[in-house]
């Protein structure tokens, strides 16, 4: 790690932020040989190690354990009662982080050729920085600091010491009454979890359902998901007050229902604000949009165009794999010149419940208004979800007039490994016949996929001016086989 007072007087590109968009973007940019200097105010490896996907991910590998011990479709194998050593479950979850961890660390970054200072940066000018009050100038800098959970100024709220998913990984034992604020990513993922794992689990979601961002029939497959692990759900509900109790952990939340749900502990989980306080936007000439999230354009330029910001801070979808390519990108923009553009287009998606709803480009409710048709198939017809037992999800193509595939959601177990067949053919703009000609393992439940695309190229098959050759091409082989 270099020290402060050995910091070179200026760099080529400095990095605020050392999560995945920083950590990408400060390798990167030594990968071409400039000189990077990555600043990081806290922990290297920033949420997605921390507090994000790893420990989610371990926890929810915890709860799907549990479940299988105890599903009632368990296929005929029978177990006894299920012991739930939460300690051991976090035990899981922080050994996960620190298998992780090194990958992320100042000295694997240090490796890739970057300089990594501990501090907290801001801006003082366009091209001027202090960090922890020594100065240093550059010639370009990406922000990537990421983004907060938002708490919500909810009346009474101040009176509870609410979970967030920042400090929901440092308990002691596991809630028994959780009550969760939010329908989206986290509270499904969490909430789902905590249940099966033995919480009981109240889920409070003020839109009209659960993961609002997807195929309405994905959310409702959720909702039935989570319902059946035992989980509370109450959509179209918001929150009338919170009542806190004397500990300042417990109390009892009012709903706009009238309903009063008390907890053990209340889990928050409405999205999140990006993390720019205190960077010093305005000495820099950067602006930030009416959310704050520091605005850029198609090649991650900030208003500033010295200044490149990748990852949640700059409001663009908040997933690490975002954060990581979008680093790449500014990092090579800013050092070779080049205005790579962003990809908006074919960004998946997956939300880590059981069943998983995973989904890129177009969703199958936006087809219409496109242009474009959809080809589903249903898993109660997918050999391997039935031999699974697990039949209640679906796979469902957005197809455009040429076959191209502009989107895809699929609901089912492990979906998120499927969706990197339909990320690909949205990326390259490949058509149904590609995938249809294309030999699937079986059984898998890429086999959905790949029926999908095998009925809409039949269908296709069947109309037109193909049918027609079709039909005559049939006509003289029969003729000559006469
Ligand atoms: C519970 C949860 C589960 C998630 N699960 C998934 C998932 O399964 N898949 C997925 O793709 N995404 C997931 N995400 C989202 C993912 O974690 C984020 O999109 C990703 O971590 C964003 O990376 P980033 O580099 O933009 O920011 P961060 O990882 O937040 O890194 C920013 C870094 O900047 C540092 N910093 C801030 N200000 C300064 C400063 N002034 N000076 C120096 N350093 C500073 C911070 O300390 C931090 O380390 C999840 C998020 C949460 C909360
Ligand atoms: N698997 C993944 O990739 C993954 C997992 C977790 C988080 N994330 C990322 O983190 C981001 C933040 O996740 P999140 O779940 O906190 O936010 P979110 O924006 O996805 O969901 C928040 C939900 O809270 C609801 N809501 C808002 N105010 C409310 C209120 N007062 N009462 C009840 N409900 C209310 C909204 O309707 C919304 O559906 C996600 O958008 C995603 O980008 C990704």
């Amino acid at each position: 790690m270099t020290a402060l007072a050995d910091l070179p007087a200026d760099v080529d590109l400095l990095v605020i932020g050392g999560g995945t968009a920083g950590l990408v973007a400060a390798k990167t940019a030594a990968g071409f040989g400039a000189t990077a200097l990555l600043v990081e105010a806290h922990r290297m490896g920033g949420d997605c190690l921390w507090t994000g996907c790893v420990p989610s991910k371990s926890l929810i590998a915890a709860a799907e354990a549990a479940h299988s011990a105890v599903d009632p479709r368990a296929l005929g194998v029978a177990t006894g009662a299920v012991d739930v050593d939460f300690a051991a479950v976090l035990a899981h979850v922080h050994g996960a982080i620190h298998e992780i961890e090194p990958v992320d660390s100042v000295e694997a970054t240090e490796a890739a050729g970057a300089l990594v200072v501990m501090g907290r940066a801001r801006f003082t000018g366009p091209r001027a920085a202090e960090i922890d009050g020594r100065a240093i100038a550059f010639r370009q800098a990406v922000i990537a600091t990421g983004s907060s959970p938002d708490v919500p100024d909810l009346p009474g709220i101040e009176g509870v010491e609410v979970l967030t998913s920042d400090s929901v990984w440092e308990l002691t034992s596991r809630p028994e009454r959780l009550v969760v604020l939010g329908g989206g990513a986290i509270g499904c993922e969490l909430g789902q979890a905590f249940a099966r794992l033995g919480a009981q689990v109240t889920l409070v979601q003020r839109n009209a359902r659960l993961l609002p961002k997807e195929d309405p029939d994905a959310s409702a497959i959720v909702a039935e998901a989570l319902v059946a692990d035992g989980v509370d759900v109450r959509v179209a509900t918001t929150v009338e007050r919170v009542e806190g109790a004397d500990d300042r952990l417990s109390g009892i939340l009012h709903l706009s229902t009238g309903d009063r749900v008390p907890f053990d502990r209340l889990l928050v989980a409405l999205g999140r604000r990006p993390r720019t306080a205190g960077l010093g936007l305005d000495a820099a000439g950067v602006r930030t949009d009416e959310r704050g999230h520091v605005t850029v354009d198609e090649s991650l330029r900030t208003s500033n165009r010295r200044i490149l910001a990748a990852g949640d801070v700059s409001g663009l979808p908040q997933f690490t794999h975002t954060a990581g390519v979008n680093g790449s990108i500014a990092a090579t923009n800013a050092i070779l010149g080049l205005r790579r553009r962003i990809d908006r287009d074919a960004v998946p998606r997956v939300t880590f419940t059981h069943p998983e709803v995973g989904a890129v480009g177009l969703l199958p409710s936006e087809a219409e208004e496109n242009g474009c048709t959809v080809s589903e198939v249903r898993h109660r017809h997918t050999d391997r979800a039935i031999a699974d037992g697990r039949t209640s999800g679906f796979t469902r193509l957005v197809i455009d007039g040429r076959g191209r595939v502009l989107g895809a959601t699929i609901v089912g177990p492990r979906a998120g490994e499927s969706l990197g067949e339909a990320s690909l053919a949205v990326r390259q703009g490949l058509r149904t016949s590609d995938i249809a000609s294309t030999t699937h393992a079986y059984p898998t439940y890429s086999d959905a996929l790949w029926n999908a695309a095998v009925a809409d190229v039949r269908g296709r098959l069947r109309s037109g001016a193909l049918a027609r050759a079709i039909a005559v091409l049939a006509r003289i082989t029969a003729w000559r086989m006469r």
